[in-house]
């Protein structure tokens, strides 16, 4: 199996958290851009969807799920997305395409979130991937000197503006043994946005492909 074809599994496996009748969230990337491609098949069933990026937006909106303003719907029955890393916890870093506060806000707002993903993803310790956080572009040296602090080596990513009108600093060399500790030390520098880890509110359910099936990790 290719881990293209573990994201479809994933992907494809989430449609049964689907509530039809129910507006849902719906992040970004490639294991999502599966879910979307799912998600066409029962549109009939979707009222609409809440979206993490404006990739997502357009793919939806292709589809004929029409995306609607978190302002009005309210809290979300459920809100699916991929990650870069999880952990046995289903505390998870995520903002390898750029998303991460859209995606985080919009997991906050939502009572259910699904995270699919292929195995490959499933780590001991967080922090192999490097940690993207997003930042007010007047911050950027400022936040990185901070994070050198915490022990971490900042790098700005190139050429990339997030849809908010800001910049993405990815960290390198950081273990994380205390995810939670280490989300609220990042998001309190003055100017981030916030950081892709999800510790705070980690995942309830963790889908993954592998070559024998997707497994189900629930959190607890
Ligand atoms: O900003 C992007 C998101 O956090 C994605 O969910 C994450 O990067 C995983 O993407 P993919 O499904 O392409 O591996």
């Amino acid at each position: 199996m290719t881990q293209d074809e573990a994201k479809k599994a994933a992907a494809e496996a989430a449609l049964k958290y689907v509530v039809p009748g129910e507006v849902l969230g719906v992040g970004t990337g490639s294991t999502v851009n599966y879910f979307i491609d799912a998600l066409a098949r029962i549109r009939d069933d979707i009222p609409g969807a809440v979206s993490s990026s404006n990739a997502s937006t357009e793919r939806l909106k292709k589809i004929g799920i029409p995306v609607l303003d978190l302002n009005k719907t309210g809290t979300l029955s459920i809100y699916v997305d991929g990650a870069d890393e999880a952990n046995k916890h289903l505390q998870l870093i995520k903002g390898g395409g750029a998303a991460l506060t859209r995606e985080k806000i919009v997991a906050g707002a939502s009572r259910k979130f699904i995270c699919i993903a292929d195995e490959s993803k499933l780590v001991g310790v967080l922090g192999k991937f490097p940690l993207p956080i997003e930042v007010i572009p007047m911050a950027q040296s400022y936040v990185g000197r901070e994070i050198v602090k915490l022990g971490g080596q900042p790098y700005l990513r190139d050429g990339v503006i997030t849809d908010n009108g800001n910049v993405i600093i990815d960290v390198r060399g950081l273990e994380i043994l205390d995810p939670v500790k280490l989300e609220a030390q990042i998001n309190q520098i003055a100017g981030v946005v916030t950081v892709g880890l999800f510790a705070h509110r980690p995942a309830d359910v963790l889908l993954l492909g592998t070559p024998v099936g997707v497994k189900e990790i629930k959190a607890g």
